[in-house]
């Protein structure tokens, strides 16, 4: 999969109402990409653009792959379908198989775990529950491009979780995502890079989110390098040359969810690793203690204890304080 391009793309909606003028974007493969701007900027005009919802008055798209998942702002909930007709229909419209289909759609919808019923006719679900079908409809055949509008919009805390994986799945898969927020810790948690609408024009925001982009996509080549050639009992060094200490990090499987396999050895300012009593501890060097953090929560992990002093944590080699 390779690069979404948007060139010199404007958008006129009526004679003379320009909501895009001249906007240039690349959205890059494996990674994923936050749009910001104030109600009405043109967030949803962008991102039905990206999709393919939308010609461009002007410009064009390029690099667009084959399979796109997209979620609306204002899911229609209107029909008598229950959501598991629903799906099911979709993804036969999509060339799945009928039973292959009401496998997916069943997955989809016990993973985000729509309250209310998969067989109760879907004008009848609650908002949050909707937003999950509308969820389930852009996930029935893996996309290789997934635009997200407003997709947190009404989901429990739960389902929260979940779509923050979705997306790490995605772009872990080498796929692109396209999402609209308007919070920054939401920003920083999912997206390596910042976009905002004003007047038209797409500007990046620098840094991406509020969370480095290379700790979010850990590309980090030379702090993995540098990290294997660290000396595993002793403080390894900072980028600047400095020592800098290292933090433990005890991590736990949460008890309801397995959580994805992570090779912990091969992230960034890893030290060492030890297996406790269900979980594992992580020595990590202090600046990748965070990144280190995020990636397991986005792969359904729990952070039962994080101590900036790993020798600390150590001598209680797994004790009271390490677990839960
Ligand atoms: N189909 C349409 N026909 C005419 N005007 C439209 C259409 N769709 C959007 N607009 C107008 O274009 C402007 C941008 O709308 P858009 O929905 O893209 O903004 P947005 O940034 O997503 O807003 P919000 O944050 O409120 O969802 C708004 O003034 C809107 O009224």
């Amino acid at each position: 999969m390779g690069v979404i391009r948007l060139e010199s793309v404007s958008k006129r909606y009526g004679p003379n109402r320009w909501v895009l003028t001249g906007v240039s974007l690349e959205v890059p493969a494996a990674e994923s990409v936050a749009i910001t701007g104030t109600n009405g900027a043109g967030k949803s005009t962008l991102l039905r653009i990206l999709a393919g919802l939308s010609r461009p008055t002007r410009g064009t798209v390029s690099g667009r792959p084959p399979v796109v998942g997209y979620v609306p702002d204002r899911f229609p909930p209107g029909d008598r379908l229950s959501a598991t007709e629903y799906l099911t229909h979709l993804g036969r419209v999509r060339g799945l198989r009928g039973a292959t289909a009401r496998v997916r759609a069943t997955e989809l919808l016990d993973r985000l775990e729509l309250a209310g019923g998969a067989r109760a006719p879907i004008r009848g679900l609650s908002k949050g529950n909707a937003q999950k079908v509308a969820l389930a409809q852009a996930l029935m055949i893996a996309p290789q491009l997934l635009v997200l509008d407003e997709p947190w919009s009404g989901l429990d805390a739960a389902a929260h979780g979940v779509l923050g994986e979705i997306i790490s799945e995605v772009v872990d898969a080498g796929g692109s995502v396209v999402f609209t927020d308007h919070r920054e810790s939401v920003i920083g948690a999912h997206a390596a890079h910042r976009y905002t609408i004003q007047a038209g024009r797409v500007t990046a925001v620098a840094g991406g989110g509020t969370i480095p982009r290379e700790l979010v996509g850990w590309p980090v080549d030379a702090d993995r390098t540098a990290s294997r050639q660290q000396p595993a009992d002793g403080p390894p060094g900072g980028q600047d040359g400095t020592a800098l200490p290292s933090a433990c990090v005890v991590l736990f499987a949460p008890r309801r969810a397995r959580p994805r396999e992570v090779d912990w050895s091969g992230l960034p300012g890893v030290v060492d690793l030890t297996p406790v009593a269900g979980g594992v501890r992580i020595r990590v060097t202090a600046h990748a203690c965070d990144a280190l953090l995020l990636r397991a929560l986005r792969a359904g992990w729990s952070v039962a204890e994080v101590r900036r002093d790993a020798a600390g944590c150590e001598a209680r080699d797994g004790g009271a304080a390490c677990s839960r």
